[in-house]
């Protein structure tokens, strides 16, 4: 062995000779993100991959992830995967994953975002105008069920959860419609079943939402880096540094988007009453090449002024939901 050789590990995606092993948790959705990340890295570099599922707290318990502790409960047991060396990389949906970094870990490429939108989903065709009054629309998500409750105080919220094919599964029988994110749908060929796309000025969606992150142990981050894309990175970063700035959890009523036009990052927040009945925003844009950390200055601003807004009174921001 030479000074340059790696320290031996219990890895073998960085020596070159074996597959990169990327953990993945069994849902449906899960596997199709971490299939396509796992054709992109062999298509840019050839190394074959192997996928090796982990099972977490999240997908055995059928209780609500309020009860599991809130945030990030998907993400540990990959994480605890991971530093075990039982995987070299590991997927995450990047608005289930908690802000705070964790250590030994390194988001080492957020390849580029598909669609941030939510979608409506419903049984004949039918629209968020065109739903009849007392209609049945399940979400679980605090910020979903505000945003109904503000655009459409005459329908039934119910409070469902489950992987994707169960909750569309249930429109036209027990359910009038659900709002699911249209990446998901997206990636799992399901784009039939949207009746509405919500448009993101009138319907901001969740900080990161759409986009990857693909994690590795600290000192690996070549193996994944050919696949993030710069652009996606800063607007995301930005998204969620807000909910940062805020000491808000993912399922906080809070919507933030950001986007890149013409070398200006645009940011747009906004924090809602969980009744629907109020919501505060803030927006700010800036050049990029202004300032050395577009992203956490644009969120500053925004969230500054959310903060003397009073958004910390308005919704319950941070904790286990
Ligand atoms: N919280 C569940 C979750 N995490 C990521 C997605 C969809 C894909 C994405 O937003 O990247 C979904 C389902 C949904 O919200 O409809």
């Amino acid at each position: 062995m030479t000074l340059s050789d790696p320290a031996p590990s219990t890895r073998v995606g960085t020596t070159g000779t074996g597959p990169i092993r990327i953990g993945t948790r069994g849902s449906a959705l899960a596997l199709a993100q971490t299939g396509s990340v796992g054709r992109a890295l062999t298509a840019r570099s050839g190394v074959p991959v192997e996928l090796v599922p982990i099972s977490t707290e999240g997908d055995r318990s059928k209780e609500s992830l309020a009860s599991l502790g809130g945030t990030g409960v998907f993400a540990s047991a990959l994480r605890d995967a991971l530093l075990a060396g039982q995987c070299d990389a590991i997927v995450h949906s990047l608005k289930d994953l908690p802000t705070a970094p964790h250590p030994g870990l390194v988001i080492a490429a957020i390849p580029r975002r598909e669609d941030a939108r939510d979608a409506l989903c419903a049984r004949d065709g039918l629209t968020l105008d065109t739903l009849p009054e007392g209609s049945r629309v399940g979400t679980g998500s605090p910020r979903r069920q505000a945003q109904l409750r503000a655009l459409r105080p005459d329908l039934e919220v119910v409070d469902i959860r489950g992987n994707i094919d169960t909750r569309l599964g249930r429109v036209g029988v027990d359910l009038d419609a659900v709002i699911l994110a249209a990446a998901g749908l997206t990636r799992l060929g399901r784009l039939g079943a949207i009746t509405e796309y919500l448009g993101i000025s009138g319907w901001p969606t969740a900080p990161g939402q759409g986009a990857l992150a693909i994690e590795v142990r600290a000192g690996d981050e070549k193996l994944v880096a050919g696949l993030d894309h710069r652009p996606t990175r800063v607007v995301v970063e930005a998204e969620r540094h807000v909910l940062a700035l805020l000491e808000a959890g993912c399922a906080a009523p809070i919507g933030a988007n950001a986007l890149i036009e013409e070398g200006m990052l645009f940011l747009s927040a906004r924090v809602y009453k969980i009744d629907g009945s109020e919501s505060l925003t803030s927006s700010h844009a800036l050049y990029v090449s202004d300032v050395t950390k577009p992203s956490l200055d644009v969120a500053s601003r925004v969230a500054r002024e959310l903060l003397d807004d009073g958004a910390a009174t308005l919704a319950p921001l941070g904790g286990a939901l």
